[in-house]
């Protein structure tokens, strides 16, 4: 009878843990003052415990603070000269300072597994998983998180720069810090209008 009622109930932070899926942001300026590296690191910890079908865990992350933000742009401004020869200097500067926007960043990849059961699509669906963890471990720990790709994510100059192979993928730069605006709420479609329900309420 115990085990039947815990099993119907919502968990008492039910409700909390909705809100703070509902109140997550966006936030694209935040302040420039580093948050301390344990609520990076319980960042990276919500991460890792995203779902991932045959456990292949095939997410990497790079934590890109200080200086390696300026080597992080200078890879993008490289790459950016090579798709784009013809890019005036002031062009490949504002590329290079990108990364300058926040104190941290954390670039997410996935790199496949050889596991002949894995698809690839599959390694990149528990990549996108693990940076949702993080936006919302973020959230809920007062860090603002924007998640940014730009033609940055797929050039090989910049996997290059992070070590990785180009059969990795770059998911991500989650770029962290402290709030400094406050951002409208996108409009969104509900999701009653996104659904369709098939067979519900038909006698099991
Ligand atoms: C795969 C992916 C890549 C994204 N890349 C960018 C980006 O390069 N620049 C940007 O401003 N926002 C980027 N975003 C964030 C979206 O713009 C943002 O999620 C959307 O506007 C909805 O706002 P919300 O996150 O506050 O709900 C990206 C989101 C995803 C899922």
């Amino acid at each position: 009878m115990a085990v039947e009622l815990e099993r119907r109930a919502p968990k008492p932070e039910a409700q909390r843990l909705l809100e703070l899926i509902r109140s997550r942001r966006s936030v694209g300026k935040v302040a420039q003052d580093p948050p301390p590296r344990e609520l990076i690191e319980q960042v990276l910890e919500a991460a890792v415990t995203a779902p991932n079908h045959h456990l292949t865990q095939p997410w990497r992350f790079f934590v890109i603070a200080g200086s390696a933000r300026e080597r992080l742009g200078e890879a993008m401004a490289a790459a950016e000269s090579r798709a784009h020869p013809d890019s005036p200097q002031a062009a490949l500067d504002r590329v290079r300072a990108k990364p300058l926007r926040a104190p941290v960043i954390i670039a997410v990849a996935v790199q496949p597994s050889d596991d002949p059961r894995a698809l690839e699509i599959e390694e990149v669906e528990a990549g996108a998983a693990a940076v949702q963890n993080m936006l919302l471990a973020a959230h809920a720990l007062g860090l603002a998180a924007m998640w940014r790709t730009g033609d940055a994510a797929y050039a090989d100059e910049v996997k290059a720069f992070l070590g990785l192979d180009t059969s990795a993928h770059i998911i991500g730069f989650i770029y962290l810090g402290y709030a400094a605006i406050t951002p409208p709420d996108p409009p969104r479609r509900s999701a009653a209008e996104l659904t369709q329900w098939l067979g519900w309420g038909e006698k099991a």
